[in-house]
């Protein structure tokens, strides 16, 4: 089995497929779009991409390209602990202080915002297509004095040095990441123990009717079906146009969800099953 990831080696979307698979062949790509295609296009069986983070929110490129891009299906999802540290490459360890650039994946440079802010202040930062080629960058250019925020394997792999660890705003700094397939059912193969199931849907409300929003939740509501998320994304179709997305705290059955998905058919809804998948804690 081959799973694509977003690279390159010892992102953090790296250290979530090495602790689900155990023994996978996986294949780096440099940006999330590019991951999911190379599922979609069936190069690999599965690619596993960051979909939400507990300090930044939705990584809306994951939603958008699943939501209006391709034909693929969420296979299982992981929730993994996020610890952020500034690192050089050890030339430079003297002088890091002075650092003229701090280099970082956007989400990452966000969950460290307040750090960077009283400790680092009037630094530039910069986006980089992932933590892990932040390293790559910082220990490719030693004669600049810049920094990358990465993980542990990050500065290992790079041969970088860490100068501060858990940089990160907030203790519970959680990335849940999906894993996709063209294949519904396509099978996880892990060893991890599941900890419980989602099924995610997509809906679209009929335009301009009044407590739609609510009849829609309601529907969920009355059959006692747990919401975990609820999301909304622009249709892209006009202002004001908007998809939610919807997770149950539960696995696909025979009665109750289908039972909520034919009523917001019948108030005018569209829906679109995601995925009913199994949820793991890495
Ligand atoms: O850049 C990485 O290391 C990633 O795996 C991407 C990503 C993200 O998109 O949120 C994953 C987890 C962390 O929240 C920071 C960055």
């Amino acid at each position: 089995m081959k799973i694509g990831y977003l690279g390159p080696v010892a992102t953090f979307t790296d250290l979530a497929v090495r602790h689900l698979f155990k023994g996978v062949e996986s294949v780096p790509y440099v940006t999330i779009p590019e991951c999911i295609d190379s599922a979609a296009d069936g190069y690999v069986d599965l690619a596993l991409v960051p979909i939400e983070n507990a300090l930044e929110g939705s990584v809306n490129i994951t939603l958008d390209y699943l939501i209006h891009e391709v034909p693929l299906f969420i296979v299982g999802e992981a929730t993994a602990p996020i610890q952020q540290h500034l690192m050089v490459h050890p030339e430079n360890l003297e002088n890091w202080q002075n650092t003229e650039l701090i280099l970082s994946h956007s989400h990452a440079l966000a969950q460290c915002h307040k750090f960077l802010h009283r400790e680092l202040k009037g630094v530039r930062s910069e986006r980089m297509t992932s933590t892990a080629a932040a390293a790559q960058y910082v220990r490719e250019h030693p004669e600049q004095n810049i920094a990358a925020i990465a993980n542990g394997l990050a500065a290992l792999e790079y041969e970088l040095t860490i100068v501060r660890e858990n940089i990160h705003d907030y203790d519970h700094n959680h990335t849940r990441f999906i894993v996709v397939s063209r294949n519904e059912k396509a099978p996880l193969e892990t060893e991890l123990k599941e900890n419980g199931f989602k099924t995610t849907l997509v809906v679209t409300l009929p335009s301009d009717r009044t407590g739609a929003l609510h009849q829609v939740l309601s529907a969920f509501s009355w059959r006692n079906l747990n919401l975990s998320k609820i999301e909304s994304r622009p249709t892209k179709t006009g202002l004001g146009n908007y998809f939610f997305i919807i997770d149950i705290e539960m696995a696909m059955d025979e009665v109750l969800i289908p039972g909520a998905i034919a009523e917001l058919e019948a108030l005018g809804c569209s829906v679109k099953v995601l995925g009913s998948y199994p949820s793991y804690k890495l």
